[in-house]
């Protein structure tokens, strides 16, 4: 662990905690994060040549595996032609037609650079579209880090046990009213008092930034007919979800048509893509075309464009999303049959390629639900995986991620990575 250990040093000499993002850092689990230098089909590489079967995914976007090449060599062609315009260019239309084709609630897409600008900026459409300024959020979502979606938080933000954030203005805060995951009648109830005011519900459709939650059947078709009760916009957050459990994502899955929906990750081809697209008549209050500001110097970057509409064709392929679930199928199936045999509580979750492991004896439902799954089980899992060479994510609130990269002896491997952690 040396130069690992070296470079963590360093890092945090110039880096606040030593990293560009809070979740890395290991709080969750305990110890140094690993520092990667490569990554190729299922695998990453650590500065110290060890390899780990990655389950992380860079956090969702390596849907086909590390570095596939039809991505990479969309990138190089890309990088030969201009590394920025700041103009429109073709490769910007080429993927907003796909996803526009490949998500049928989206009629008009805009292009930004993460998934908490597209978070962010869909709930300011939604405002300036309906006049309102509350927005309903649910506990233990997680829809990326502007000041409005720091309150009751998923991820890094309850990983670091952060009830909301110092820095977002009370004001703000107060703007942003929050239920319970999976109880429609705490929503009616917010309505009830709330509803003129609400500009949008925003939710995670499967939330994967607390373990992973389904939603229960009718809910997400409740928060549809709520929404047009009362004249607010439904958004489906979808940076996680978008292209993950299904090529349509969850709308898809679950037969729901959203107003508004965000996506991130995939999108991006793992270059830093977000979006936010949805029916026309709101987005055409988007600026130039309407009222709503909303800008980015980078936004549509060409290599970002090529990098994710590269991963659109990838994932356009006859059978991959099969192929993809029957994996992630085999890897829960295959971990709760170790866990059971050894008598440990244990519960899974999965969708297309994203998957949730509970330390529990049943999978949660809604934030609460979760806070009695083992944590400490869950951390010696972690390490104990992380030393037999699988990368886990390093907390029990976020979800994991599956390639299609990983064929049946990257899952019986992992399975016997998992047979030795939890014997230890
Ligand atoms: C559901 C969801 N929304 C929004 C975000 C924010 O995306 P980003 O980290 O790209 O800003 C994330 C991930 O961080 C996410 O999982
Ligand atoms: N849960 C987050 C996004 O999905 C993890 C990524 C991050 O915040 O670094």
């Amino acid at each position: 662990m040396n130069k690992n250990h070296a470079l963590f040093t360093q890092a945090q000499q110039y880096i606040p905690g030593g990293v560009n993002s809070p979740v890395r850092a290991f709080h969750g689990v305990g110890g140094e994060p690993i520092f990667i230098k490569a990554a190729k089909g299922p695998y990453m590489y650590d500065v110290n040549d060890k390899a780990y079967i990655d389950y992380v995914g860079s956090w969702g976007p390596m849907i086909a595996g590390h570095s596939h090449d039809r991505v990479l060599q969309a990138v190089h062609a890309a990088v030969d032609q201009g590394l920025s315009f700041g103009t429109p260019a073709e490769a910007e239309i080429t993927l907003a037609e796909k996803v526009c084709r490949m998500i049928p609630s989206v009629d008009l897409v805009r292009m930004v650079n993460s998934g908490t600008e597209a978070t962010m900026s869909a709930i300011r459409l939604a405002r300036g579209f309906t006049g309102r300024d509350k927005i309903i959020k649910f506990e233990g979502c997680y829809h990326g880090h502007a000041d409005s979606f720091l309150v009751k938080a998923g991820s890094g933000v309850v990983t670091l046990g952060i009830p909301g954030s110092p820095g977002v203005p009370k004001a703000t805060a107060d703007l942003t009213l929050t239920v319970p995951f999976n109880n429609l009648d705490a929503v009616k109830q917010v309505m009830a008092e709330h509803g003129d005011d609400v500009a949008a519900i925003i939710i995670e459709p499967i939330a994967g930034n607390m373990n992973m939650i389904e939603p229960l059947p009718g809910y997400l078709q409740g928060l549809r007919e709520i929404c047009d009760q009362q004249g607010s916009v439904l958004i489906f957050d979808e940076v996680m979800t978008g292209f993950r459990v299904a090529r349509g994502g969850a709308q898809e899955l679950y037969g729901i048509t959203p107003d508004l929906t965000t996506f991130g990750k995939i999108i991006g081809g793992g270059l830093p893509v977000g979006a936010f697209g949805g029916r026309r008549e709101i987005m055409e209050y988007i600026a130039p075309q309407g009222p709503v500001y909303q800008a980015g110097t980078l936004s549509g970057n060409p290599l970002a464009m090529a990098a994710g509409s590269a991963m659109m064709d990838i994932i356009s392929e006859p059978g991959f999303y099969d192929y993809l679930s029957a994996q992630a199928k085999k890897l829960t199936d295959g971990l709760q049959q170790v866990a059971d045999n050894a008598g440990v509580p244990f519960a899974t979750r999965q969708q297309g390629g994203m998957f949730g492991l509970f330390f529990a004896d049943k999978a949660a439902n809604n934030f609460d639900e979760l806070e009695t799954c083992d944590l400490g089980h869950f951390k010696r899992f972690f390490h104990g995986m992380l030393d037999h060479g699988v990368y886990l994510a390093p907390s029990a609130y976020e979800a994991g991620f599956i390639s299609s990269q990983h064929n049946d002896i990257i899952i019986e491997t992992t399975l016997e990575a998992a047979r030795e952690a939890i014997k230890a």
